[in-house]
């Protein structure tokens, strides 16, 4: 896709004036319907707009709220040029990407990162939770250069950071050190402190998983974690720790429990119990479709694939999960353009998805349900009277298209204001 930039189109009033949507097809609404704004909340969906207000003519395509990604890594983005692509396991991975970092600069990650915050915004993605390494290896320079981009888009993207170790925490104090200083000092700014974990990588991975709700109590911070070790079983898969740890600390509803790639790897029953556990718990699952990487093995091509973990069952329960982006063309994958509405596609084809009800459900799960493993009530997400304007009109008359097509986006708002216009693809058959 190419993103040109123009002068924004003129705002109608300040904040606080009436401004609306016509003609857009909002799910659970029949036909098309009005979308009345103000202040940068929706105030009524479905009431007829009043005459004369300013706005937005959607055409009788698809308005659903703004797209969320819960899982990116904006500090590594972009640096797939400089992998050698040797061995193909997350380790591997790791390594690579151990080795990279010594060498970024804030700059270098701020132009990074923008230029994915740019991506993302430009294929409907108004909110974004990035999760950024911080050690010894990139000190804070990952860390504040994801901050400079995030501050850059501030007009069309929200950015919430979760800080996480990759490379182990229990044996570095110096991790440590920069977590707790990064976690004290995003409340310090009064953002959100999120913190995550790796345990799959630290010598002692339920250690590290105690260390990291011992921040969270420390600095009233959420939780988010890639989980992805694996020893056949439930437990190896650490998730009823994880669900213990969240209960005990009271976090239910602040917890995010990310990758899960081998869980996927468990019998049915076993896999069904570790969903319900979460939903219980109020634990989030986010998927990540988009890997090609193994966990083990690909040398031998007897090694385990990361797996996808399939999330019909916390849809049904109607529990907090997602589908997110993770990583863009970096050592842990080449792929990405942190379009949500591919990815929700990717997810349904490998999770065989079919029906226009399970297509629209994956639509949901990268917008309203994906706000919801990050913190925000079901009743104030998508299109819903008091929820922010944050809206996109995708081209497609409902959900299950939007993601059987890969429907591009016509138009985007944040907080009522327009912030992209989608390019119009114009054909010229023979006369
Ligand atoms: O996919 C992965 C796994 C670990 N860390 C990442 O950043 N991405």
């Amino acid at each position: 896709m190419t993103i040109s930039t123009s002068p924004r189109p003129p705002d109608p009033a300040g904040d606080g004036a009436v401004t609306v949507v016509r003609r857009a097809r909002v799910p659970g609404h029949d036909g098309a319907v009005d979308i009345v704004m103000s202040g940068g909340r929706i105030r009524s969906v479905g009431a007829p707009a009043p005459a004369g207000a300013p706005g937005t003519d959607a055409g009788d395509r698809l308005v659903v709220g703004g797209l969320v990604d819960a899982h990116l890594h904006l500090d590594k983005a972009l640096t797939a040029d400089r992998c050698s692509w040797s061995g193909g396991t997350v380790d591997d991975a790791m390594a690579e990407t151990a080795a990279m970092k010594a060498d970024f600069t804030v700059d270098d990650v701020a132009a990074r990162a923008g230029a994915v915050l740019a991506s993302c915004v430009a294929h409907g993605t108004t909110r974004v939770r990035t999760h950024v390494e911080l050690d010894p290896i990139v000190g804070r320079r990952g860390l504040e250069g994801v901050l400079a981009a995030a501050a850059d888009w501030a007009w069309a993207v929200d950015v919430e950071v979760c800080v996480f170790a990759q490379d182990g925490l229990t044996g570095s104090p110096e991790t440590a050190r920069l977590l707790d200083e990064a976690l004290g000092g995003a409340r310090a700014a009064g953002r959100r402190a999120v913190v995550g974990g790796a345990p799959y990588a630290d010598d002692d991975p339920a250690g590290q998983l105690d260390r990291v709700f011992g921040l969270a109590a420390d600095h009233d911070a959420d939780v988010d974690l890639h989980l992805d070790l694996f020893d056949g079983t439930a437990e190896g898969a650490l998730i009823g720790t994880v669900c213990d740890l969240t209960e005990r600390a009271g976090l239910g509803g602040r917890v995010a429990a990310g990758h899960g790639t081998a869980w996927s790897f468990l019998e049915p029953e076993q896999r069904a119990a570790v969903l319900d556990r979460c939903a219980g718990t109020g634990v989030g699952v986010v998927s990540l479709p988009s890997t090609d990487l193994f966990l083990t093995g690909r040398e031998t091509g007897a090694g385990a694939p990361r797996g996808v973990v399939v999330l019909d069952r916390l849809v049904e329960r109607d529990a907090a999960a997602a589908v997110a982006t993770n990583n863009v063309r970096n050592a842990f994958t080449p792929y990405g353009d942190g379009s949500l509405v591919r990815m929700a596609n990717l997810y349904a084809n490998l999770t065989h998805q079919a029906s226009p009800e399970q297509l629209a459900a994956c639509l949901d799960l990268v917008g309203p349900r994906a706000a919801r493993v990050l913190g925000t009530p079901a009743a104030a997400t998508g299109v819903v009277a008091g929820a922010p304007s944050d809206l996109v009109c995708l081209d497609a008359p409902d959900p299950g298209t939007a993601v059987a097509a890969v429907a591009p986006v016509r138009w985007v708002l944040k907080g009522g204001r327009r912030t992209v216009t989608g390019a119009a693809v114009e054909l010229h058959p023979p006369v």
